[in-house]
């Protein structure tokens, strides 16, 4: 039996072997968030002259990303990228997911929105029937905090302003923005959903990757990695 730590581990090493297979020498990478991406970065560091460059889905990876020496190239300086990987909090049975655990969704979902593949690592335990057992990130402009809050509840959430973990201090994103988490959704039609909640003014961004969901999925589970794609 194989820990979670394990898991993350070996989806990490068989995602830097999918990067390599599919993405001709001297191609940009975009690169996720997260302790199972962080592993990634770790498994692909001795590879980084197969890489012209990367693009980071935030300040912590950015740093991690540039500790390894790899080129980190501005978002804007790229018009496409062949391939994202990155984790997910929950992904569904259509390769819908939830993110925004670490905070960093926005960023990881201007990247993604760059990348023609998307690579999803994670253990076992991310996988669900339907998400929102995890609580839905909102990433927000902290003065439509109450108006969105109410907005959110109406939608049959319990609501909660993210506070740096053991704190009372607010936790705050890369982009200067706070975080409502969402507890207690039910989330049947995730593609509907990120619509509506991207409709309230003063949301940046919510942690829903539906619209631009999982094209690949490599998931460690007591068998090891199983590997499986989306249409
Ligand atoms: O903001 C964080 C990201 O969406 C992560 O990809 C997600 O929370 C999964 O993180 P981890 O690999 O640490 O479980």
């Amino acid at each position: 039996m194989y820990t979670q730590d394990q898991l993350k581990a070996m989806v990490a090493e068989a995602a830097k072997d999918e990067v390599l297979k599919h993405m001709a020498p001297g191609g940009i990478l975009g690169v996720g968030t997260g302790s199972t991406a962080n592993l990634f970065i770790d498994a692909i560091a001795p590879h980084k002259s197969h890489f012209a460059g990367v693009v980071s889905s935030s300040q912590a990876s950015t740093e991690r990303l540039k500790k390894h020496g790899f080129n980190v190239l501005d978002s804007n300086s790229v018009e496409s990228l062949p391939m994202y990987v990155d984790g997910a909090d929950e992904i569904d049975p259509q390769g819908h997911m939830l993110k925004g655990g670490g905070g960093a969704l926005t960023r990881e979902k201007i990247v993604a929105h760059l990348a023609k593949t998307f690579v999803c690592i994670c253990d076992g335990s991310k996988q669900v029937a339907v998400m929102g057992q995890f609580p839905l990130p909102v990433e927000v402009i902290p003065m439509a905090t109450a108006q969105v809050t109410r907005e959110l509840e109406k939608l049959g959430g319990t609501v909660t302003l993210r506070k740096i973990k053991g704190t009372d201090q607010v936790f705050v994103t890369d982009n200067q923005a706070w975080i409502l988490d969402v507890a207690g959704l039910k989330i049947t039609n995730p593609v509907e959903l990120e619509s509506n909640i991207n409709q309230i003014p003063g949301v940046v961004c919510n942690g829903l990757f539906a619209r631009r969901k999982a094209n690949v999925l490599l998931i460690g589970e007591a068998n090891g990695v199983r590997r499986q794609t989306y249409s």
